[in-house]
């Protein structure tokens, strides 16, 4: 029995499985571009556009080493993984939430947002983020991701 046809294996991402109402056959739809097929998707449907939000901490070598909370950021490097650490500390021990971090610590002006950057697709944001970005499953969160602008946590959200 080839892997393909383990109708318990779970579906690749961005597919899910439906009936038929006229016939009961199973069919699969790309919840993406909600196009429906009756073969069984071998591989995750490409998102085109996802949503996320980030906290963003900016330090003195950022591109922009300014922000709405801070006219000059002086922070190092070092300091600014340090803090970007413990804000994922906090969240993941569920100390606090990524929207609060976000609201009252971000150096972008999405803070305002709760760090939501809206939906975006390729070639949109910086090459690093991007690359992060994408690789997140709906609901997770990142790593600690650098970019010029300093480092950032990711949180997928669409
Ligand atoms: O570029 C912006 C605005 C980003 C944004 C996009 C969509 C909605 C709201 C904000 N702000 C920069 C800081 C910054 N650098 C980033 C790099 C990647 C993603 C988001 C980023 N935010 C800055 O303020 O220096």
């Amino acid at each position: 029995l080839r892997m393909s046809e383990d109708k318990d294996a779970p579906l690749p991402e961005g597919w899910e499985m439906r009936t038929s109402r006229s016939t009961g056959m199973t069919y699969f739809l790309n919840t993406y571009t909600k196009k429906s097929q009756w073969e069984r998707p071998e591989a995750p449907a490409d998102p085109g556009e996802i949503r996320c939000s980030h906290i963003l901490v900016k330090h003195s070598e950022s591109r922009r080493p300014s922000s709405w909370r801070e006219e000059t950021i002086t922070r190092t490097k070092e300091e600014a993984l340090d803090t970007i650490k413990s804000y994922r500390k906090q969240i993941v021990g569920n100390d606090t939430t990524f929207v609060d971090l976000a609201t009252k610590y971000s150096d972008c002006s999405s803070a305002k947002r709760g760090g939501d950057l809206g939906l975006f697709g390729r070639g949109q944001m910086q090459p690093a983020f991007e690359e992060e970005a994408f690789k997140l499953k709906v609901g997770q969160l990142s790593k600690p991701v650098e970019t010029d602008s300093g480092y950032h946590l990711i949180f997928r959200t669409v």
